[in-house]
């Protein structure tokens, strides 16, 4: 994964507020063409404030978003055709089947039903979703409506794919089937995605993280730099450092007095 290739989609000196105090601050990160990078920072940190930044659904006071070099308030629509969302909250209409759902979400980026059908078709083969397609998304449980979810988002095959917190309330078993397909849909297809996590583990598998924290990115880098940085001669000697150690340790480093 080269530095040289313009980013997959760039954020530059990103400032928002939501009132008297700055909610982003001089928010600047990369995503590499094709990789997996993890959002981490504690609660309020202002991850599902930055999605929402990406995704226009706010605009900011000052800075950029700029998607494979090119600003996303010049490219307009197109920008929203390269971007797919997965938000905390899963965006399917409950009484709905889940292929209905699914040609709903390609319909309203503009794909015609034929290329609505291909593009489901090819969906099932990394989502393991086909036996669902006939039913309700109220009938399902709450990790295969979000595997419906990311499907929905992928329908108009974006290159980049944005996830806010996927795997939160899922069980083991319905994180990894998330977690898998995220990882096969980066191997197979080249997916850049981003994905917001307080899972240590996720990030572990990431192949960046960015540490977010009072609105301000403080670090990016891969998971085992981030354990390189970890200056406690004590604890590498009781036990393997992890993320977990790492995590807490820069968060007490970028605590303000
Ligand atoms: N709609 C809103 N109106 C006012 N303040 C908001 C709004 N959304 C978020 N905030 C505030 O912005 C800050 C960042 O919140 P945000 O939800 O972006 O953090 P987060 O890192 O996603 O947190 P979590 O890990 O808990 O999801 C918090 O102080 C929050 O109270």
């Amino acid at each position: 994964m080269s530095c040289n290739l313009v980013p997959a989609l760039a954020c530059h000196n990103l400032h928002f507020s939501w009132g008297p105090k700055a909610t982003l601050e001089a928010v600047e990160f990369n995503l590499p063409p094709g990789s997996l990078v993890g959002l981490l920072g504690p609660n309020g940190a202002g991850k599902t404030t930055l999605i929402s930044l990406i995704a226009g659904l706010i605009q900011p006071a000052n800075g950029h978003v700029h998607l494979q070099g090119q600003d996303v308030r010049i490219l307009g629509p197109k920008a929203r055709s390269q971007l797919g969302f997965v938000f905390q909250s899963v965006s399917l209409d409950r009484f709905m089947r889940v292929r209905d759902n699914l040609h709903f979400a390609a319909g309203l980026q503009g794909l015609s039903r034929h290329a609505s059908e291909q593009r489901l078709e090819a969906l099932t083969t990394v989502f393991p979703i086909a036996d669902l397609l006939n039913r309700t998304v109220a009938g399902l449980s709450g990790g295969q409506q979000r595997l419906v979810d990311i499907a929905r988002a992928l329908m108009h095959n974006p290159a980049v794919l944005i996830l806010d917190e996927p795997t939160n309330a899922l069980d083991v078993p319905s994180s990894q089937a998330v977690w898998n397909t995220l990882k096969a849909l980066q191997f197979d297809s080249g997916l850049t995605i981003l994905v917001a996590t307080h899972r240590m583990d996720e990030a572990g598998s990431c192949d960046q993280v960015v540490f977010l924290n009072q609105g301000r990115v403080h670090w990016q880098g891969t998971p085992q730099e981030a354990l390189d940085q970890m200056p406690n001669p004590e604890l590498t000697s009781t036990r393997a450092v992890n993320l977990t150690d790492w995590f807490l340790w820069t968060l007490d480093q970028r605590q303000t007095p």
